[in-house]
C-alpha cells in the first residue's frame, strides 16, 4: 500500500498500513460485485482510516485510483473510495470459505487471516449493536431515530443479491443496507427516505437508524430500514406474469399511482426555485451520447438520430418543474406487499457524483426509467412481447397522470428525449457491467433513433 498518515485504531493498536493487507486487497476487490472499477486493475490503494468496531473486526475506508492519495483531512480524494469490514482470526472456521481474503505477512496482523466481516454472523449481530446504542468509535458515527426503536437479538443473514452495495436482514425485520462506494455528503438513500417519513409519505421504507464518518471528511456509510416481509420487487414479478402469459398492467397502473404520490411527496419535501430548463437538458443529453458513442462503438450508426430526439426536447415549450427524484427508478427498484407498491433505493445512478444525483431534475426522468425496464422485461423471454410492454407503460402513464395532474402520454417529444437518454445510460452500463445484455437497450436504441417512437 502507499503510505498514508500514520493511521490509529480507536485502541491506538495499529500503527501504519500493512503492504500484504494492501496486496490482498488489491486482488479481491476487482472480484467483488460492487466494484465499480472491475474493467482496470486497483493501481493503486490507499487507507484513508481504518477503526477496530469491535475485537476481531475492523472498519476501512480505502481509496482506490489511479491518482495520488490524499492526505487525511485533505481535500476528497479524485478516485473511488470503499468501505470495507473486515474480519481478523487466528484460524478461520471453513464456514467462512468464500468471505476469505487471505493470510497477512507483515505488520501488526502478520499470520492473521482476513476475512469479508459481513459473512459472519457474530460480527453481524454485533454490528446490530451499535446501530441499536448511538455513539461514537473513532470517526463513526452511530444514530438513530429515537421514536422507532430496534429490538435486539434478531437473527442475521447476508442478502444473496446482485446489489451495488450490501445488505444484512434481520429476523426479516430489518435491513441493514451498508453502502459500499463512499462519496463525500449526505447519501440520497438516507436523505429522501427520511425527507419523505416526514412527510408522511408512506410508500418508502422510513430509516430507523445510520452510520456515517467524520473523516477523512463528512459521509454516510449505511442506513437501517424496516424490511418489508413478504414483499417482491417489480421486476421478479414482471417476469413470473410473462412466463405465465399474463398482462401486468393492473400492478403497472397501481405502480404509476404511487410514483406519482412519490414524487409530489418529493416536491414538497424539497421545494427547489427554478422551473426545468429543456435547452439545457437537451445539451447535457447530447454530451452524454457523444461520450457513451465514444465508449460503445456500436451506438455510432445512431447518433444522428438520437441527437433528433435531444433537438426536439429543446423546442419543447413545457415540461414539469424540475424536482428531487428517484433517479435510477426501474422495476428492480420497487416492491409490492400486498396490493401496496413501495419505492427503496435513491441512491440515484450510481456512477454520477453525489453532487448531481442530489440535485434536482425532471421528473421525467423517472417515468424514462420505468417505461425502460417494461420493455427490459418484456425482450427476456422469446419471442419477445412488444405489445405486453407497450400496455403496460400506457398503464403506468395514466396512472401517474391520475395523481400527478398531467399525462405523461400527451407528451411525447419530452418522453422521447428522456427514454433515449435512459436508453445510452443503459448501453454504457450494460457495455460495462453486463454485455451479454447489451443487445436490450441497443433495441431501443435502434427504434428510436429510427422510428421515433
Ligand atoms: N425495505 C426493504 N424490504 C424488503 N426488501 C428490501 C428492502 N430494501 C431492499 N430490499 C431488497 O434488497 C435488494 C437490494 O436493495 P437496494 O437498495 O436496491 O440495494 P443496492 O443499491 O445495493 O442495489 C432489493 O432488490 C430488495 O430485494
Ligand atoms: O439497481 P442498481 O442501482 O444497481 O441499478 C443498476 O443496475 C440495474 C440492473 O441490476 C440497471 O437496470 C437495468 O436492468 C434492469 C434489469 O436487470 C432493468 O429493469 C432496468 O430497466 C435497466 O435499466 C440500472 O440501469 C443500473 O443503474
Amino acid at each position: 500500500m502507499p503510505k498514508t498518515a500514520p493511521l490509529r485504531t480507536r485502541r491506538g493498536q495499529l500503527a501504519e498500513p500493512m503492504s500484504s493487507l494492501g496486496e490482498l486487497l488489491r486482488q479481491w476487490l476487482p472480484r467483488q460485485r460492487w466494484f465499480a472499477g472491475k474493467d482496470r486493475p486497483v493501481a493503486e490503494l490507499g487507507l484513508l482510516s481504518m477503526t477496530e468496531l469491535f475485537p476481531g473486526c475492523l472498519h476501512l475506508l480505502v481509496h482506490t485510483g489511479q491518482g495520488s492519495v490524499p492526505s487525511p483531512g485533505g481535500a476528497p480524494p479524485a478516485g473511488d473510495c470503499y468501505q470495507l469490514l473486515l474480519g481478523v482470526r487466528e484460524q478461520p472456521s471453513p464456514r467462512l470459505g468464500r468471505a476469505i481474503i487471505g493470510q497477512v505477512q507483515d505488520g501488526p496482523l502478520a499470520g492473521r487471516t482476513v476475512y469479508d466481516a459481513l459473512h459472519d454472523p457474530r460480527t453481524a449481530q454485533l454490528l446490530l449493536e451499535r446501530f441499536r446504542h448511538p455513539g461514537k468509535a473513532g470517526p463513526l458515527r452511530f444514530e438513530a431515530d429515537p421514536a422507532r426503536p430496534v429490538p435486539g437479538g434478531l437473527a442475521p443473514r447476508l442478502l444473496d443479491a446482485e446489489q451495488s452495495n450490501s445488505s444484512l436482514i434481520y429476523g426479516d425485520e430489518f435491513i441493514l443496507k451498508l453502502f459500499r462506494r463512499i462519496q463525500p455528503g449526505v447519501n440520497p438513500d438516507l436523505e429522501v427516505p427520511d425527507a419523505l417519513a416526514r412527510q408522511g409519505c408512506g410508500r418508502v421504507p422510513a430509516p430507523v437508524a445510520w452510520m456515517r464518518t467524520t473523516h477523512p471528511y463528512g459521509a454516510t456509510l449505511g442506513v437501517l430500514q424496516p424490511f418489508l416481509h413478504g414483499a417482491s420487487d417489480g421486476w421478479t414479478l414482471s417476469l413470473n406474469a410473462l412466463a405465465a402469459g399474463d398482462e401486468f398492467t393492473v400492478q403497472a397502473h397501481e405502480l404509476g399511482q404511487a410514483m406519482g404520490d412519490v414524487h409530489l411527496a418529493l416536491a414538497s419535501a424539497f421545494p427547489v426555485g427554478a422551473p426545468g430548463e429543456n435547452g439545457r437538458t437537451a445539451a447535457a443529453m447530447t454530451e452524454r451520447l457523444t461520450a457513451a458513442a465514444h465508449c460503445v462503438p456500436a451506438l455510432q450508426p445512431f447518433v444522428p438520430g438520437l441527437r433528433a430526439a435531444f433537438a426536439a426536447l429543446s423546442t419543447c415549450d413545457w415540461g414539469p418543474p424540475a424536482q428531487r427524484i428517484h433517479g435510477d427508478l426501474h422495476l428492480g427498484q420497487v416492491l409490492r406487499a400486498g396490493r401496496d407498491w413501495f419505492v427503496i433505493d435513491f441512491e440515484g445512478e450510481p456512477s454520477r457524483p453525489l453532487a448531481e444525483r442530489r440535485s434536482a431534475h425532471s421528473p421525467v426522468r423517472d417515468i424514462a426509467g420505468m417505461l425502460r425496464s417494461f420493455d427490459y422485461a418484456a425482450r427476456q423471454r422469446r419471442p419477445w412481447r412488444p405489445e405486453w410492454a407497450r400496455r403496460c407503460r400506457e398503464a403506468f402513464c395514466a396512472g401517474y397522470a391520475a395523481r400527478a395532474g398531467w399525462d405523461p402520454r400527451k407528451k411525447h417529444g419530452l418522453l422521447r428525449a428522456y427514454e433515449t437518454d435512459r436508453a445510452v445510460y443503459e448501453v454504457l452500463y450494460e457495455a460495462r457491467h453486463r454485455p451479454d445484455w447489451l443487445p436490450v437497450p441497443m433495441a431501443a436504441i435502434e427504434r428510436l433513433a429510427v422510428r421515433g417512437d
